[in-house]
């Protein structure tokens, strides 16, 4: 496992995908950042009208309902039907899955274009496999221990890789499972932290076709960086910019002595 995200790391730097986000309004500037200094590169776009022409020049797709409103809804919907219908890889972060109706309903709507990777925290995960639980808005209420029953019926369900995200990242396709546990407490303390997450794990998409090993490259690579860049920081606000910084700098010697991942039988 650790070979194959350094390996991937290598390859996403000398090809540089072209990753488009619809994302939501908070995080657009973090992710564009995050997915330059990882060696991708970024571009926001939700019109209507340029949807199916962008989703044919990208590498892969990112769609976040966080700040969903009608109008952007119908973009998601263009441009995840058109990633699937391309084989284009793309990546459904269902942030605040739960906390609405019209957040469900969104999010069932873009099931039906077969989403490649999906990654939420626990409690976004376990509402979209239809727990019945009550969500915190767009934070977890829940740990990833709690939700790994319900992210390995998702992603059966679903035909997707699922991703919960927390202390500990589970990496779930059908029956094979992966833990990583890097990553540190003060990024709970920076919102877009798991859209974050989210944009990488679309950039090593764009590069790997085995999209549990991308899902798996692009969440050590973050946990990684989160936690590089926590031994600097002084709190919330320094951990965002020594990200960008870990992100940039971030080497193979240094995935080969920290990253802690192990592929698992349960
Ligand atoms: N307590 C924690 N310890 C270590 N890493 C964490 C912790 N909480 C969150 N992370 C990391 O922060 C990133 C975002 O995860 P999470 O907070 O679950 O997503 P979201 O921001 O969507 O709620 C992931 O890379 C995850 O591993
Ligand atoms: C605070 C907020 N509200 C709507 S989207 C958003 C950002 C959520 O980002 P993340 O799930 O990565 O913390
Ligand atoms: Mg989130």
């Amino acid at each position: 496992m650790k070979e194959s995200v350094i390996k991937n790391l290598k390859i996403l730097r000398e090809k540089g995908p072209l990753v488009q986000s619809i994302t939501n309004y908070v995080v657009m500037n973090n992710t564009a950042n995050a997915l330059l200094a990882i060696g991708a590169s970024p571009i926001m776009a939700h019109a209507k009208l340029e949807m199916a022409d962008m989703v044919k020049i990208v590498n892969a797709l990112v769609v976040n309902i966080g700040t969903l409103d009608e109008f952007w809804v119908d973009s998601m919907l263009l441009a995840a039907k058109e990633a699937n219908e391309r084989n284009t890889p793309w990546v459904l972060d269902p942030v605040g899955a739960g906390a609405t109706p019209y957040r469900n309903d969104t999010l069932t709507r873009l099931l039906t274009f077969r989403p490649t990777i999906i990654r939420g925290n626990a409690s976004e995960i376990m509402a979209l496999a239809k727990a019945n639980v009550q969500t915190k808005g767009v934070d977890s209420a829940h740990s990833s221990d709690e939700a790994l029953a319900f992210g390995k019926q998702l992603s059966k369900e679903a035909s997707a890789v699922v991703c919960i995200s927390g202390a500990v990242d589970y990496v779930i396709d059908g029956d094979k499972l992966t833990r990583i546990k890097n990553g540190h407490e003060l990024m709970g303390k920076v919102t877009g932290m798991g859209c974050t997450a989210t944009a990488l794990v679309a950039a090593f998409a764009a590069v790997e076709p085995d999209p549990y090993l991308a899902t798996v490259a692009g969440m050590t690579v973050m946990g990684l960086a989160g936690e590089i860049a926590a031994r600097k920081a002084e709190g919330p606000g320094t951990l965002q910019l020594y990200l960008y910084d870990a992100l940039y700098h971030l080497k193979e010697s240094e995935v080969k002595q920290w990253a802690k991942v192990e592929e698992s039988d349960d």
